[in-house]
Formats: structure tokens, C-alpha cells, sequence
């Protein structure tokens, strides 16, 4: 406009536009310089450099985790694992090692020494432990140590089947296996049925401790006879196994009961029998020792540090959990262990949806669950707003993981099934991995962070120079070429240099950001407001009254202009921490003299000591979005979180392992603002890109 008026004066001085003088090729030149930095202007407001810091800082720390034994298959869990404010763990393998072995046993009625035990127990308890087991023993040719197979547990039990004095393979070889009924979590109890040389049923039932027993009717007493399960005697038991547990073990009874041979189902029929669980006659109940995994302590307090509660959500008697629990920390005295911190999953099942909301909240331990309940633990626990991380091995925890918010399978004890459902593969089982995720999740958000405020920083610093320089003398200090310099330098550089700081300490020591805290935090935008308003003011104070402060009026005004916009120009690139001395001609800068270098290094310098003493202007809790509400962006408000308009922005981008990806940032929640979707746009060369979902 100022142009075509005659306002805007060309070089010497005169007006640029003077009405049927200038010529024709003169206008379209100028009109294009015009257009030209209304688009540079538009580009520089976009940060679209953005889906990339993000696609690589969460690719950058999935290497990394790597090496921190985690291995993530959904790239935006890394993300919500640092704003995780729960995490559900499993007992055994994750806080205990998984090395399991039998250190007391009770059998023949009493507490016992595995020598003093008569021949009748012993031979069918042996028949027990060498049929109703999936592992299984192998005796190296030359000697040496024996060598066992399957799960810990299964391993533990046969271990003690050893002391027995079992051969496994003649023991095997004694009697033929008719039907078996595998253990699973659901049940907590394995059964098989068998055929003995002389022609008698016998079913064996191996399983958790108080579950079995209650289904005994009569045990082997110390002479080795069937004697009746009298109250007294159950008790008897019963106090046994709470004080193995009490004492961390983990307590597996063995149990078994005739069967008549002509009853047994032939044929089809034989496949789909239910094998007999009543009227059980107990062989023994044994303890195993399953012992903490060291640091996991450690691991515990870091977690409560960081304000992310653990909670243990075990398959194991309540008792152990109990114990396991005051020992790693989740429970810290012994007045915790009621309800409902400390409760059984059959209790929390049978409630209703409201009831468990109600203390969802408060449990830390839970014993005897099954997978289902671990699921429905899950959905309390996110209704109540928290963020969940669970941890799983089984297939039937598959719901569970898929329900979190964060799934993370275990890599030696998880089934394919479970990885298959998860976000996050902990590679070594361990506790303590599962919170280096955290650590790692919580840098991921904070350089995003860090990258948008700097590029708003940057956006809003450009903008506002060029725009008002440009409507009050309609020349721009910043050039589109510059513009589209440090736009490049910011998108690629920034991204880069933000996106690899690795985690720090104290990332760890403040609270999770939860579902509710907006993306750009109050003190985000005091830092930037305050980088910008120096900025800003400093270099249009430049701009305007450059020439004279600077000392350069005698000089040739072109050569005065130029130097003064390479003077703007570099103290903002400065600002931004970058220099620019080599950039020479190409972005129409002029050499200065060290005097004039030290202002653009000066101004820069001055933005440091600025965002320390902008660290003590206090800030308000409420998040500036909320107040910004009348500006009409808001869409709706869900509890918590806020939506926008236009929350979906696709964008191509490359992938660090050079493939072309479509990144789908939503922003629906200013927590959120993560790779919902990642496709894989084909290629020919195709690397070994994760699985992402
Ligand atoms: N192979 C097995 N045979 C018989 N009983 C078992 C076996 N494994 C476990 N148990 C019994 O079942 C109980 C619960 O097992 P479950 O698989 O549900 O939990 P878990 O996976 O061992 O524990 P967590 O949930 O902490 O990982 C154990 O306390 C034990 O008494
Ligand atoms: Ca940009």
C-alpha cells in the first residue's frame, strides 16, 4: 500500500512508485519482493518443524532405552509413561527375581524334614510332582548337576521332588498320563489325572495353597495312613501357610484323590473330561522362597519421589504379597496392611463399578487376583483420572495391558501374546527398568516442551519485528532469505539439539504432569513472553534508531541501512544462540567491525541472565488456557482437559531410519500432543523399523 502511495522511498532517497514513471518490470519485481516475505512470514509462523522434534526425540530416546533394557513398540508411550501417575506392577519376576526354590514343607500332618517322611508320601508325592508338571529334569551324560526346565515355580517343585529322592524319568515311566488340566492364573491350581502299574486312577492337584486345601477332605498323617481333615487340623494347616507367607513364601500345595478306573471317559469324551476337584486327600504344602530383586527398594522410593504411587497387583496368596510388599517398600508399616490398601481380588470383584472408584484410589496391594481383576483395577484406577502403566507376563493380562494407558510386557517370562498387546517390552523382567521408562518418558515431554517454547519464542520474535517494522516504514529488517535461514536453522538445529537432551536427575523429583496439565505451562509462557518483549523491543529500538545510536549518520545511507539490519539480524540469530559469520553475502549481510560484534553478541548475551531473574516472577496455578477460554478456540471441555479445533494435523515426515512416515499429531488434550498414528508410507528398502501400531 505504502508502495503504489508513494510512501516507500527507493535507494537514493526519492520515492520507489511515482504513477506512469515507473516502469511495468519494476512493479511486478517489488510486487514479488512483497509476496515473497508475506509467504516467508507465513512460514516462519508455522511450526511445522515441530511432528519432527517430536518423531525424532521420541525415536532418539527409544535408542537410548534400548540400552536401558526397554524396548518400546508404540512410539508415543514413551511420552504418556513420563506423565504416568500409577503404575501396577506384577510380584513375581518383576519386584522378586523369578529364582525359586522350596525352604520348608509341610507333609505327613506336621512341619517336616523331607528324610523322616514315610514311604507312602513320598512315592506319591513324587508321582505327583513328575506327572503334573510342564518342566522337566535332565541328567547330563557325564555327571554334574542336573539340569531343570519350566517355570520357576514348576522348577522349585520339582527341585524338591529331588530331595524326595525322585528319579524323574523312572518316576515318569511308572505310571501314564490319561488327561491333564495345565495350571493358569484364572484357576491357581494345575491337575492331572494318571494310571498307575496297577491299573488305579489317580488324580493330582497342584496348586495355590489355600485354594487346594480347601478342597482336602483328608490328609496323610505322620504314619501314613488317610486320616479325616478335621477343623482343628485345617486350622493347623491353615496357620502354617499364613506364617510361611508372613515370612514371604510363596506357598504351592500338593493334593490328590482315587478315582474309579471304569468312571474314566474313553475316546472323544476323554479330551473334554473335567477332571475331579473335590474330596482331595493333602500330600503336602510347601513354601518357596522367591527372594526381592535388589535395588528394587531403591526403584520404589525413586517412584514415590517422583509422586508415581506403585502399586502390586500379584496372583499370589495375600500373605506373601503382604510381605513382599514391607519388604520393597510399596507398604511401609505394617498399620497400611488393611483394607482396602491391602486387599484381596475376590473382594474387589464383587463389587460394583462405584464402590471400587471409591477405593481404587487407596489400594497399593493386591493378592489373589486374576488377570480380570488386574483389568478391572485398570479401568477404576482411569476413571479416577490417573494416568496407568501396567506391567504383564500372562496371556490372559492382555485386556489389562491393552486397557492402560502404558502396557509393558515382560521380555523372559511374557507370553507373545502379552508383548503382542503391549506398548513397551521390558527386556530384563526387572522393576527397575520399568521406571528408567519413566525417567525417559518424562524427558521426552519436557524437551517437546522445550522445543515449543523456543520456537514460539523465536515465531513471535520475527513476526512482530517484520510486521511492525514493515506497516510503519514498510521495509523489513529481516530478510525472507534470513527468515527462511533461521527457520531452517530452528526446525532442523533446534530440533535436533532439544530433542537429544538426555534425561536429567531431577526430572524425577517433581510430580507427574498427570492428564490435566497443559502442554505449555504457565511458566513457559512467562519465559517466552520475556525472551520475546526483550527481543522484540531491543532490536526494534534497532531498527528505528539504529542509525543514530550506532554512530553510523555520516556514513552512506544504503551501506548505514545494511549494517544496521546485519546488526539486528545477527543479535537475533544470537538470541537464538547461533552465529552467523560465514553466512556472508548469501543472506545479505555486510562484514562489521568487533565494536559492532559485540552488540550482537551483547544483546544475545543479555537473554541469559534474563531467564534466570524471569525464574523469580512467581506464576499462577491456573493453566493461561483456562483463562484464555473466551477466545473462542475452545471446542468442548471434557473433564480434565480441554479440546480444540482442527486437533488433527497430518504431516510427512522422515523417520530416523530414513523411511517417509505420516505422523499424526493430535492435540486434542494440551497434554497430548503425541503420534496418535504412525503409517509406514511403502517403500523398496525396507529397514527394521519398529512395529508401531
Ligand atoms: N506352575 C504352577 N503350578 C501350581 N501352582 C502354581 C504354579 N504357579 C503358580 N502357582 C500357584 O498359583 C499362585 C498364583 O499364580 P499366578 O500365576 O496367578 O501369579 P503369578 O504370576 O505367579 O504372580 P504375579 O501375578 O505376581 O506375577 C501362586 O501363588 C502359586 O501358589
Ligand atoms: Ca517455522
Amino acid at each position: 500500500m505504502g508502495y503504489f502511495t508513494g510512501h516507500t522511498e527507493d535507494e537514493r532517497g526519492g520515492p520507489q512508485f511515482v504513477k506512469g514513471k515507473t516502469k511495468i518490470g519494476h512493479v511486478v519485481d517489488d510486487v514479488i519482493k512483497v509476496i515473497t516475505v508475506a509467504v516467508t512470514i507465513v512460514v516462519v509462523a508455522v511450526p511445522e518443524g515441530l511432528p519432527l522434534a517430536v518423531t525424532l526425540t521420541l525415536a532418539y530416546s527409544m535408542r537410548k532405552m534400548m540400552a536401558d533394557k526397554a524396548l518400546v513398540r508404540r512410539l508415543s508411550a514413551c511420552e504418556t509413561m513420563g506423565s504416568a501417575t500409577t503404575i501396577c506392577s506384577d510380584k513375581t519376576g518383576t519386584l522378586t527375581l523369578n529364582q525359586m526354590t522350596v525352604v520348608e514343607s509341610y507333609a505327613g500332618g506336621k512341619k517336616t524334614d523331607t528324610q523322616q517322611l514315610p514311604a507312602t508320601i513320598t512315592s506319591l508325592c513324587v508321582e505327583g510332582i513328575a506327572q503334573n508338571t510342564t518342566g522337566s529334569i535332565y541328567v547330563p551324560e557325564g555327571g554334574g548337576d542336573l539340569e531343570f526346565s519350566g517355570s520357576p515355580t514348576e522348577k522349585a517343585i520339582l527341585g524338591w521332588g529331588i530331595k524326595l529322592g525322585m528319579n524323574f524319568e523312572t518316576a515318569r515311566s511308572q505310571s501314564s498320563i490319561l488327561h491333564a488340566f495345565p495350571f493358569n492364573s484364572e484357576k491357581k491350581r494345575g491337575g492331572v489325572a494318571v494310571k498307575t502299574a496297577d491299573g488305579e486312577v489317580h488324580v493330582h492337584w497342584k496348586g495355590a495353597s489355600e485354594i487346594v486345601l480347601a478342597s482336602c477332605r483328608s490328609f496323610i498323617d505322620e504314619d501314613g495312613n488317610v486320616a479325616p481333615m478335621t477343623e482343628d487340623k485345617a486350622q493347623y494347616f491353615k496357620n502354617g501357610i499364613e506364617e510361611m507367607a508372613g515370612r514371604t513364601l510363596r506357598c504351592v500345595a500338593l493334593a490328590f484323590r482315587h478315582y474309579e478306573a471304569e468312571k474314566v471317559p474313553t475316546g472323544e469324551e476323554l479330551s473334554k473330561w473335567v477332571l475331579p476337584e473335590d474330596d482331595l486327600i493333602l500330600l503336602a504344602i510347601v513354601g518357596i522362597k522367591d527372594p526381592c530383586r535388589p535395588g528394587v527398594k531403591d526403584s520404589v522410593q525413586l517412584c514415590q519421589n517422583a509422586g508415581v504411587k506403585v502399586r502390586m497387583v500379584t496372583g499370589d496368596n495375600v500373605q506373601t504379597a503382604r510381605a513382599i510388599a514391607l519388604e520393597c517398600g510399596i507398604l511401609t508399616s505394617d498399620a497400611d496392611a488393611s483394607e482396602p490398601t491391602l486387599i484381596e481380588g475376590k473382594s474387589f470383584r464383587a463389587l460394583t463399578d462405584a464402590e471400587r472408584d471409591k477405593i481404587s484410589d487407596k489400594i497399593s496391594v493386591m493378592g489373589r487376583s486374576s488377570p480380570n481383576d488386574k483389568l478391572l483395577l485398570v479401568q477404576s484406577l482411569r476413571r479416577r483420572g490417573h494416568v496407568v502403566a501396567v506391567t504383564g507376563d500372562g496371556t490372559n493380562d492382555a485386556p489389562a495391558l491393552h486397557e492402560a494407558d502404558i502396557g509393558l510386557a515382560m521380555g523372559i517370562a511374557g507370553t507373545e501374546v502379552a508383548k503382542e498387546s503391549s506398548d513397551i517390552i521390558i527386556l530384563d523382567d526387572n522393576f527397575a527398568s520399568v521406571v528408567k521408562v519413566v525417567r525417559w518418558g518424562r524427558s521426552v515431554y519436557a524437551n517437546i516442551q522445550k522445543f515449543i517454547q523456543f520456537q514460539l519464542t523465536v515465531n513471535v520474535a520475527a513476526l512482530v519485528i517484520n510486521v511492525v517494522a514493515a506497516i510503519s516504514s514498510g521495509g523489513v529488517p529481516l530478510t525472507a532469505v534470513q527468515l527462511l535461514w533461521v527457520n531452517l536453522i530452528m526446525d532442523t538445529l533446534g530440533a535436533l539439539a532439544l530433542a537429544t537432551e538426555p534425561p536429567t536427575d531431577h526430572l524425577m523429583g517433581r510430580p507427574p504432569v498427570g492428564r490435566k496439565e497443559p502442554l505449555i505451562t504457565n511458566i513457559m509462557w512467562r519465559n517466552l513472553l520475556i525472551q520475546a518483549i526483550y527481543q522484540v523491543s531491543v532490536l526494534l529500538v534497532l531498527n528505528f534508531r539504529g542509525i543514530s545510536i550506532l554512530g553510523l549518520e555520516h556514513e552512506v545511507p544504503t551501506h548505514a541501512t545494511r549494517v544496521k539490519n546485519t546488526i539486528i539480524f545477527n543479535a537475533f540469530v544470537i538470541c537464538q544462540v547461533i552465529i552467523v559469520e560465514f553466512l556472508g553475502k548469501f543472506a545479505s549481510t555486510t562484514k562489521l567491525n568487533w565494536q559492532q560484534w559485540l552488540i550482537c553478541v551483547g544483546i544475545g548475551v543479555i537473554s541469559w541472565p534474563l531467564a534466570l531473574v524471569g525464574k523469580f516472577i512467581p506464576v499462577s496455578k491456573t493453566p493461561l488456557s483456562n483463562k484464555l477460554k473466551c477466545w473462542g478456540k475452545k471446542k468442548s471441555s471434557g473433564e480434565g482437559y480441554t479440546v480444540y479445533e482442527s486437533s488433527n494435523v497430518m504431516v510427512r515426515t522422515k523417520s530416523l531410519f530414513g523411511q517417509d512416515v505420516l505422523v499424526n499429531v493430535s492435540m486434542e488434550k494440551p497434554t497430548d500432543i503425541k503420534l496418535s498414528g504412525y503409517i509406514r508410507i511403502p517403500s523398496k528398502t525396507q529397514g527394521d523399523m519398529p512395529t508401531l501400531n
